[in-house]
């Protein structure tokens, strides 16, 4: 099988970890462990998330006394494509010795007119609670929003149109390199009247981008590996329950919060809907058992997995 993986941001740098370099490499490493067992029998394609680092980096920028201004957000988002993909390709080569691992600096187009850029949902960096997010709001001009329990700054998270990059993505697979790409959901850039790049000040959602780019490469399988075992029904309430198998119509009766699991559902929903495939949401650790439809919600045209007819 063709599978792209979606690693969460939090995978790199959990939850209240310090960010120190080698913690984030400490993640990673363990975090290949499980990638290593599927690329050892499936073609892969590796995306992860950088919420977490790109609002690192954004936070240092604005720091700095030497800058005039902070560093642009697309400006940010390679550096966590290097950062990130540079400790994925390093783990893997070591994991994986005789096979070829290329971490590729990857742009997604957006649209400059995208609503989204006037209404911002992607979280970045660390958690406050309310009274530090609301100063350091007042203090940088940003825009923070409740993620679950805590706050974060939000930035506006554009819908991705295409990947620039996406036939050298095609050509490096087929020739069986395990390529990492599209980290943080691609560096958003604009094209503008005259064909010429530009980026532009957002953080893209990389599970949206992993879906798109997943059909892109008629990938078979689109897994979003994050820190929870399935999607959850009433999910933070005592009622909540943990769905297994499902379908995208199902899916599309729940209401999921923005930021978090509404744009992986949408994303799993998307793929499974235009390809008639699988996608599947759920723990890193769980996902060969994912695969083989013992855990993680798995998400299919039917509800079944493995595919089977319903005549
Ligand atoms: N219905 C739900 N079921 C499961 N998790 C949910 C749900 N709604 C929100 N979440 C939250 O979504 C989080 C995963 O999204 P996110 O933090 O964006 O992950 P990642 O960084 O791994 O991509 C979970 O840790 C959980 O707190
Ligand atoms: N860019 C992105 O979607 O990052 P996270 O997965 O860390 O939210």
């Amino acid at each position: 099988m063709r599978v792209i993986v979606a690693l969460g941001g939090n995978a790199v740098l959990r939850r209240g970890q310090r960010p120190d370099a080698d913690t984030q490499l400490a993640n990673v490493r363990s975090a290949v462990r499980t990638l290593a067992r599927l690329a050892a029998r499936h073609e892969l394609v590796i995306t992860h998330g950088n919420g977490p680092q790109v609002g690192m980096l954004a936070l240092q920028s604005a720091g700095d006394p030497n800058l005039s201004r902070p560093y642009p957000f697309d400006t940010l988002g390679a550096q966590t494509q290097g950062m990130i993909g540079y400790w994925m390709q390093q783990a893997l080569q070591n994991a994986l010795p005789g096979r070829q691992v290329l971490a590729m600096i990857t742009q997604t187009l957006v649209t400059a007119v995208d609503p989204a850029f006037e209404r911002p949902t992607k979280f970045v960096g660390q958690s406050y609670d309310r009274e530090e997010a609301e100063k350091l709001a007042g203090e940088h001009g940003w825009t923070v929003a409740r993620d679950g329990t805590a706050w974060r700054r939000v930035v506006p998270s554009p819908a991705p149109r295409r990947i620039v990059e996406t036939r050298l993505i095609r050509q490096l697979v087929r020739e069986g390199v395990i390529v990492i790409c599209a980290g943080g959901g691609g560096i958003p850039v604009v094209r503008d009247e005259r064909g010429r790049l530009a980026g532009v000040e957002a953080v893209v959602d990389k599970d949206l981008t992993a879906a798109m780019l997943a059909e892109a490469l008629e990938c078979d399988a689109f897994l979003s590996l994050t820190d929870v075992p399935r999607v959850m029904r009433d999910f933070g309430t005592p009622e909540q329950t943990e769905i297994a198998h499902t379908t995208p119509h199902e899916l599309r009766a729940i209401d999921f919060p923005a930021g978090s699991m509404g744009p992986k559902v949408e994303a799993a929903c998307r793929f499974v809907e235009t390809t008639g495939d699988m996608a599947a949401i759920g723990k890193l650790d769980d996902a060969e058992r994912i695969l083989d439809g013992s855990a993680g919600t798995i998400v299919t045209p039917n509800g079944r997995w493995p595919l089977t007819s319903t005549l």
